[in-house]
């Protein structure tokens, strides 16, 4: 009978078989060994943060990362700032994978440059921030798409020892800091896209309060009682009134209405949201959620309210379904805004108070309404002395006289010193040109 026993270990070639079995299961189990405890040293030993694409910080990481991306470029090359392994580490995981990213900055003079940025592609890259690494990791899930801007979904990591975690609200400050700064003595105006606010064009530069002439006080008015709302913050809190405040600006075409909102943004350093209500698409949910989500310091922007909800229109709620979908009530509603309690600053344009539901003007929907009307006395002379130079005064004051009363819109008057702006004198001499313009009559 053959011994199995004394088969298995004198036969050569099974010890020899059983030998390597053993050395794999034993490279198998250290390998498994060494994969825990990575695990679990990545666990102990780091943090981190992700940031996906549909979150405000995003835009504002992104471009912080890419001013950031050049700074360690140059440390890395030049040395500056950081130790001898730092530098090496630094050069050695420069990121090699870069994205370009296209900005425009408009100047002063109105000319528009383009800056291209390199911010990480996708893919791993480490750099230095304060002497602490961190790892961003920027992935893109082309499974995933955002419904509404039909862009795939993409997040960024960002990793760092957990002894650094401090960094993560520092860069995210910076970030915020950053973006914001960009935007210094500008206006960016915002519009709905979706159920978000994107910013419309290049930010503008701001305009100044004293170009918009209003009659005598009118102006002053409304930026004293605008401010006195948002210092007092907690005066509402305390009384558990809803912070929010609501004007109304009416009057004629061309009468400054819009120009004074960008102004008074410009003032208050705040942007605008303009949202259109006949905008097709628009229903009584996404206008709820806009105004609930609107950026912080801006100020919303209804323009041409007329149009949109006029007596007759809200009768015929089958009328406002061919244009938008935002139904009456969903609009009070939507004014009303239970669902936010944030600063909440709503300005409404119209050329036809008359035409407009007393629902919709009353305190706590409208607080404030102002008349901007055509050119006054006032108004023609200080426009004419903002054209022409305060020297012409006297010729201002002429100029207002010989409108003898005529309506005409500070948009008109502004055309005219246009037309004639090298010499006050032909203004003047040409007067007729505004009065007999189509729809002028005498307001006497
Ligand atoms: N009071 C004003 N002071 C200075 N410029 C003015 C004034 N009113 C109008 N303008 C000029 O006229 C043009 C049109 O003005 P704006 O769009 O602000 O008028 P509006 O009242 O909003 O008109 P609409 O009711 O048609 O929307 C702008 O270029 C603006 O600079």
């Amino acid at each position: 009978m053959v011994d199995l026993s004394s088969f298995f270990t004198e036969n050569p070639y099974f010890s020899a078989g059983f030998g390597l079995i053993g050395v794999g299961a034993g490279l198998a189990v250290l390998r498994q060994g060494a994969r825990r405890g990575a695990d679990l040293m990545r666990r102990q030993l780091l943090v981190s943060m992700e940031i996906p694409s549909h979150d405000k910080s995003y835009q504002w990481v992104l471009g912080w990362l890419s001013r950031r991306g050049v700074h360690t470029i140059r440390a890395a090359e030049t040395g500056q700032n950081i130790t001898w392994m730092q530098k090496r580490i630094a050069k050695a995981v420069l990121p090699r994978h870069l994205a370009v990213q296209t900005s425009y900055k408009q100047h002063d003079n109105g000319s528009v440059s383009t800056n291209f940025t390199m911010v990480p592609g996708q893919g791993k890259h480490i750099f230095l921030y304060n002497g602490s690494f961190i790892q961003v990791d920027r992935q893109r899930n082309a499974k995933m798409i955002d419904i509404q801007t039909a862009a795939p979904f993409e997040t960024v990591t960002l990793t760092t020892l957990s002894r650094d975690r401090v960094v993560f609200s520092q860069i995210l400050a910076e970030a915020r800091e950053h973006a914001l700064a960009q935007n210094e003595g500008r206006t960016v105006l915002y519009t709905s896209f979706g159920p978000e606010w994107r910013p419309f064009g290049l930010p503008r530069k701001k305009r100044l309060l004293e170009s918009v002439v209003l009659d005598r006080g009118v102006s002053e008015g409304i930026v004293a009682d605008v401010n006195d709302f948002i210092s007092n913050e907690k005066w509402y809190d305390d009384r558990g009134i809803p912070y929010r405040r609501g004007y109304l600006l009416y009057g004629p075409p061309g009468s400054g209405k819009t120009s004074f909102i960008q102004a008074l943004a410009g003032e208050l350093g705040y942007n605008i949201c303009i949202l259109n209500l006949s905008e097709r698409g628009l229903t009584d949910d996404r206008l709820n959620h806009l105004l609930t989500v609107a950026p912080e310091r801006s100020l919303v922007l209804l323009e041409d309210i007329d149009a949109a909800f006029t007596r007759t229109r809200q009768q015929s709620e089958q009328a406002a379904y061919q244009q938008s979908m935002v139904t009456f009530s969903g609009l009070l509603n939507a004014l009303d805004g239970v669902a936010s309690s944030d600063e909440r600053i709503i300005f409404m344009t119209t050329n036809h108070i008359e035409r407009l539901d007393p629902a919709l003007v009353r305190p706590g929907r409208v607080d404030v309404k102002v008349f901007l009307g055509n050119a006054s006395p006032y108004q023609t002379c200080k426009m004419f002395e903002r054209f022409y130079g305060t020297e012409y005064a006297d010729l201002a004051r002429e100029f207002s006289k010989k409108l003898d009363g005529h309506a005409a819109s500070t948009a008109q008057l502004q055309g005219h010193f246009v037309v004639h702006k090298k010499n006050a004198q032909s203004a003047v001499d040409n007067v007729r040109e505004l009065i007999e313009l189509p729809g002028s009559h005498n307001e006497h």
